[in-house]
């Protein structure tokens, strides 16, 4: 009898009593087990979930885009090349995700029909699964953006439910996750001119250069030459459009104290706020450090964001690596 209580503590790494007998807890934890077992036949398909853990310390983003927005802002008549409040209610939708995941979700971009989530490195929020992350800011996405509609839409009738793809993609270092970001502000930049050219917004100077001609050429010229085209032949100051439109929006959860540059970075919004709101103004009520919501409409390419905003990046490292 105790060589068998021997064999299961061994098999079961159970302790035994100084008699060499099974202790009382570990009697239970085998009763536990063995039923356990018992009703486990189906249990083995548990191991076809397989392990998709994004690798430590590296960046996590969730980018999210609307599916088939060409057509979902056709219908629904969203203002051509920007429509103010829809950006708006993106950035509404965008706000409820970042306070999901307070104190995890660092930073936000968007522009357009799409938004990047930027977890801190050292996240642990779900087991850093990306399936659940990437599920949670979708769903989370999307039904904001269709419980906020009729607030900032106003009148406009939400006609057709709206989706949103979503990825998942790892940065390892600062300097790709600024690389990122970067790129991303550039699409905007890139993309505003060339839609006010394509949509010949602008009143053209010359009757015949509204023809596909300068279309053509904002197509496969560089954001500075698109500028110089838009104005010289439709009569558009691209700098003079809002900020909201030319740099996107950027949510940020700051723990910098706001001082002067905080003004002087809100100042240049012409936001649908510009506004700078306590995190825990939200529906979650836990106790995490909040930090304070920024949503800015400024450069993120440059030094300039990164140094006011240097908790953001590990380790408050101002350059990066
Ligand atoms: N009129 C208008 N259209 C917008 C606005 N923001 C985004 N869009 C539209 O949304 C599209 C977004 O581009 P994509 O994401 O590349 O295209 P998509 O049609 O959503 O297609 P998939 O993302 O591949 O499903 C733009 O081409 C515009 O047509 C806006 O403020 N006003
Ligand atoms: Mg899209
Ligand atoms: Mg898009």
């Amino acid at each position: 009898m105790q060589r068998c209580a021997r064999l299961l503590a061994s098999v079961c790494r159970l302790p035994l009593s100084v008699s060499g007998s099974l202790t009382r807890p570990s009697i239970r934890a085998v009763c536990l087990s063995t039923t356990a077992m018992a009703k486990s036949k189906y249990e083995y398909v548990r191991h076809f979930e397989l392990d998709d853990r994004c690798l430590p310390n590296s960046w996590i983003v969730v980018r999210i885009d609307g599916k088939g927005f060409h057509r979902f802002t056709n219908e629904h008549s969203f203002e051509k090349p920007n429509d103010a409040p829809a950006l708006e209610l993106m950035t509404r939708a965008a706000r409820d995700v970042v306070d999901l995941f307070r104190p995890d979700l660092v930073l936000a971009y968007g522009q357009s029909d799409e938004y990047s989530f930027v977890f801190r490195r050292q996240t642990t929020v779900y087991r850093r699964r990306a399936s659940k992350l990437m599920s949670q800011v979708v769903s989370q996405f999307s039904s904001s953006y269709v419980f906020h509609w009729p607030s900032v839409m106003g009148a406009r009738a939400l006609r057709q439910p709206p989706t949103f793809d979503g990825r998942v993609v790892l940065y390892p270092t600062d300097r790709n996750l600024r690389d990122y970001l970067s790129w991303r502000q550039a699409d905007c930049h890139i993309n505003n001119p060339l839609q006010h050219g394509l949509l010949g917004a602008g009143q053209p100077r010359r009757s015949h250069q509204r023809s596909g001609t300068a279309e053509e050429r904002l197509r496969h010229t560089l954001a500075a030459d698109k500028n110089e085209i838009l104005f010289s032949e439709f009569g558009i100051n691209y700098n003079d459009e809002p900020a909201l439109y030319r740099k996107g929006t950027v949510i940020v959860r700051s723990l910098e104290t706001p001082g002067e540059q905080d003004s002087k970075l809100s100042s240049d919004t012409g936001a649908p706020d510009g506004s700078t709101v306590p995190a825990s103004e939200g529906a979650r009520t836990d106790q995490k450090p909040v930090g304070v919501v920024k949503v800015l409409n400024c450069d993120i390419i440059g030094d300039e964001f990164w140094n006011e905003h240097s908790s953001v990046l590990s380790g408050n490292n101002k350059k990066a690596k």
